[in-house]
């Protein structure tokens, strides 16, 4: 299977690096183009995969064409693309709220798998929800999930609705982990803390808590339990949270992530 990655950004070429380390491709089998000069050359110099910038020379070729492009550039990339696209080439797209029927009424192709990834897949613990249109088979779906497991875990979600709310969790999600970061690094920091020790406090505090919740069955209300001493300084601190709709407030920015990826979905 030949596979091209058609943006070269955070996502893209974190997904063709990780393709291109697995061995379920070689070098040969895995194309990438970008429409930036300078990330032309920078990606010249990586040298495990075959760099294109022009459309006509690399989408002939492809099995598999993964769109890793920001959502407001696809139409125009679609235009350009459904002349060179032939029936039985696999599009793969991670971009937020592009709908699998934009992607085969833009590109001509009925084959389609919509997948959200995260972040993290840049260092292997990436998460990526997926779903696949009818025409795909069983067997390239299998394919198509041991790329995605390059990066991390994959989910099958039985509609595209669970893509555009795993948008609002896990794709969006670590933005939301680095703004409690950054929120109690900030507070370290007003305390007396140095940068350095801000940052070390609360790493570890993240690292810990997350490694907890992995290696047990409690739910993390049972751990805030176990953190939190009667009339103590956690319960002052939680007490503070649910006194100011944190638990709320987070929600609902979980939702307005989910409702704009719907929203981008029908922008054009
Ligand atoms: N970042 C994240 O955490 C996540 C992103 N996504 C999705 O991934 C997609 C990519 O996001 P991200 O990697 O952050 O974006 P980036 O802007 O970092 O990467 C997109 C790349 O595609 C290039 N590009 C734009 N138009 C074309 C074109 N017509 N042909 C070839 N290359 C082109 C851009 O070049 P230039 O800069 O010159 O425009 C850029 O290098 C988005 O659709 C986003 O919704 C999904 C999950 C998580
Ligand atoms: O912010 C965005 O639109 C993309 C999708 C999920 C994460 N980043």
């Amino acid at each position: 299977m030949k596979v091209l990655v058609i943006g070269a950004g955070n996502m893209g070429l974190i997904y063709a690096q990780a393709m291109s380390k697995s061995k379920l491709l070689n070098k040969r089998n895995l194309m990438i183009l970008d429409n930036s000069p300078e990330k032309l050359q920078s990606l010249k110099k990586i040298s495990q995969f075959d760099v294109y910038d022009r459309l006509e020379d690399c989408v002939p070729l492809a099995d598999l064409i993964f769109f890793a492009v920001k959502p407001y550039h696809s139409e125009d990339l679609f235009q350009k693309i459904k002349p060179l696209a032939k029936q039985g080439q696999i599009a793969i797209s991670i971009m937020a709220g592009v709908t699998i029927a934009t992607l085969q009424e833009g590109l001509g192709l009925q084959k389609v798998v919509r997948a959200m990834p995260n972040l993290p897949a840049q260092v292997g613990k990436g998460v990526t929800s997926y779903t696949a249109s009818d025409a795909v088979s069983r067997i390239e779906l299998l394919t198509i999930e041991n790329l995605l497991d390059t990066t991390g875990k994959s989910l099958k979600v039985s509609s595209e609705k669970y893509i555009d709310a795993s948008t609002g969790i896990s794709g969006s999600g670590p933005a939301y982990v680095f703004y409690f970061m950054q929120s109690m690094m900030e507070a370290a920091l007003k305390m007396g803390f140095s940068a350095n020790d801000s940052k070390l406090l609360v790493s570890h505090t993240f690292e810990g808590a997350v490694e907890l919740f992995n290696q047990s069955d409690l739910s993390p209300n049972k751990w805030m339990e176990k953190v939190a001493s009667k009339g103590g300084t956690t319960r002052a601190a939680l007490d503070s949270m649910e006194d100011n709709n944190v638990k709320e407030l987070i929600k609902e920015a979980a939702y307005a992530a989910f409702n704009r990826a719907i929203e981008l979905g029908k922008e054009k």
